[in-house]
């Protein structure tokens, strides 16, 4: 299953707005301990805490949007700001993952399933990996008591079951497809475009966003060359 194509999206040219990266507000949860610091990734120079200033803005309008809904709930963030080398780091550590657990799979068979989930690491400043430039979240949604609401799969569970409409044709599974769609409608209402892939990856302003919204730019390169 190859759901990006890559030539698709990496080829649009980016014209950087320089907007600095901004730390997360409080009123906005986290996963805690953060997934990949807890896995051994470095952040030699940054925290994966923060976004663009202009995405961020838009995520708190989504948040101000969510609690109306619901009072109480919370967006929760699992990453936002992730360096090239955290995305080598991850892409190394999914394919060792991958390789313990699928023995007999062949080399080229892994890396198609790790590159469904991943983005490709590069330094090329034209191809930056989505999260490099702060204008990509992985974000799920926590109720007033704080617990994270059921959305089918854990965040990075890399199977089927990500796909944002995995359970879309399952009556028994419709809350679960009920939550998934409150938190894509209240993403897209503030301009934020969904991974094909995965339920709870969205972004604003980057190369897939401009490919998925027919934008001739992407507003936001890798955020360490600003
Ligand atoms: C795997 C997930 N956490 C993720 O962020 N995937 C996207 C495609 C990425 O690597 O940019
Ligand atoms: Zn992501």
């Amino acid at each position: 299953m190859k759901l990006l194509d890559k030539k698709n999206w990496q080829a649009i040219p980016i014209q950087d707005c320089a907007e600095p990266l901004d730390t997360l507000p409080a009123e906005i949860a986290r996963v805690e301990p953060h997934p990949y610091l807890a896995l051994g990734a470095a952040y030699p120079d940054s925290t994966p805490h923060c976004l663009r200033r202009g995405v961020l803005q838009r995520l708190i309008r989504v948040h101000e949007a969510l609690q109306r809904r619901h009072p109480g709930w919370r967006l929760r963030v699992f990453d936002a700001y992730r360096p090239n080398a955290v995305q080598q780091f991850m892409v190394d550590h999914t394919y060792a993952t991958m390789r313990a657990q699928t023995p007999h799979a062949s080399e080229a068979q892994i890396w198609e399933r790790v590159y469904t989930f991943w983005a490709q690491p590069s330094d090329d400043p034209a191809t930056p990996p989505p999260h490099s430039t702060g204008a990509a979240i992985d974000l799920t949604l926590e109720n007033a008591a704080g617990e994270e609401l059921d959305m089918g799969t854990p965040i990075d569970d890399f199977s089927a079951r990500a796909h944002p409409d995995f359970f879309r044709d399952q009556p028994q599974h419709a809350d679960i497809q009920a939550r998934r769609t409150l938190l894509f409608d209240l993403m897209h209402a503030e301009g934020f475009v969904q991974h094909p892939a995965e339920w709870w990856h969205f972004s604003y302003g980057d190369q897939l966003w401009a490919w998925r919204h027919g934008a001739a730019q992407a507003h936001y390169g890798r955020a360490d060359l600003i």
